[in-house]
């Protein structure tokens, strides 16, 4: 993913200036910076949710379009779930629009739960999980789908310390898959596990700190994952 010159102005305002940055496949990278500097406004940019007043985001080389999107998933600040369908129901749902039969949805649904600790949960409506399952169900989801880009905007915000380490350990998974992350986190153990830390102020990038090594021995070639899949599963059947 590819963007470059993003600038957003909403209502005659300046949220985001001049914003540049590139994800390779496999790197994790955390974007910090004070509440309202401008981080969800950046990620919806980066997911094609929003079209940026300039500049312009790539996605394996072609502008965002409803095809790229498949191969993009956004951790919401808000979750984004129906909160009267279940947390397994949410996820299968997802799965079937991406074109997966209704029992191989089941099975990498509840897979996906289970690993963030919500098998017990998984036939709770939404509206009757606490914020931090819900919190898990909505990176559950993202996971499942088995993004080539994964945004998520402040994914452990409403969780405990040790379910912040789970959150923080499938996302992470996710790249070793070979899925490029970008977390929008106010919390410093999430931006620690990143490669590269971008800060974000009053709307642009002020810093950029790579780790040393990071990117050399983190970052994937493109179209290369670490266990040898593919980047991205185009054939979901
Ligand atoms: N739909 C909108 N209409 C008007 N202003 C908006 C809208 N969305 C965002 N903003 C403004 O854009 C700025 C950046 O908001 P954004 O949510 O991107 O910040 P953030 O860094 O993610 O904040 P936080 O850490 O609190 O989640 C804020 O000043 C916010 O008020």
């Amino acid at each position: 993913m590819h963007a470059e010159g993003l600038s957003h102005t909403i209502d005659g305002r300046a949220i985001l200036r001049d914003v540049g940055l590139t994800a390779a496949a496999g790197e994790r990278i955390a974007v910090i910076g004070p509440s309202g500097s401008g981080k969800s406004t950046l990620l919806t940019l980066l997911a094609g949710v929003s079209v940026p007043t300039q500049g312009e985001v790539r996605f394996r080389g072609a502008p965002v379009d409803e095809s790229a999107r498949q191969g993009i998933a956004y951790v919401f600040q808000g979750y984004g779930l129906v909160s009267l369908l279940t947390a397994a129901e949410n996820v299968e749902i997802a799965l079937r629009a991406a074109g997966r039969t209704p029992v191989k949805a089941r099975e990498i649904a509840a897979e996906a739960l289970e690993t963030l600790g919500l098998t017990p949960y998984s036939d709770h409506l939404i509206e009757e999980l606490s914020g931090g399952q819900q919190q898990r169900t909505a990176v559950a989801l993202a996971i499942a789908r088995r993004p080539a880009l994964l945004l998520a905007d402040e994914p452990t915000a409403e969780q405990d310390a040790a379910h912040r380490d789970l959150v923080l350990k499938r996302l992470l998974a996710e790249a070793e898959r070979g899925a490029a992350l970008v977390v929008a986190t106010h919390d410093p153990e999430v931006a620690g596990q990143c490669d590269r830390v971008l800060t974000l102020q009053d709307g642009a990038l002020k810093e950029s700190v790579l780790k040393e090594g990071a990117l050399q021995d983190g970052a994937l070639k493109e179209g290369e994952s670490r266990d040898g899949c593919p980047e991205w599963d185009s054939n979901p059947h």
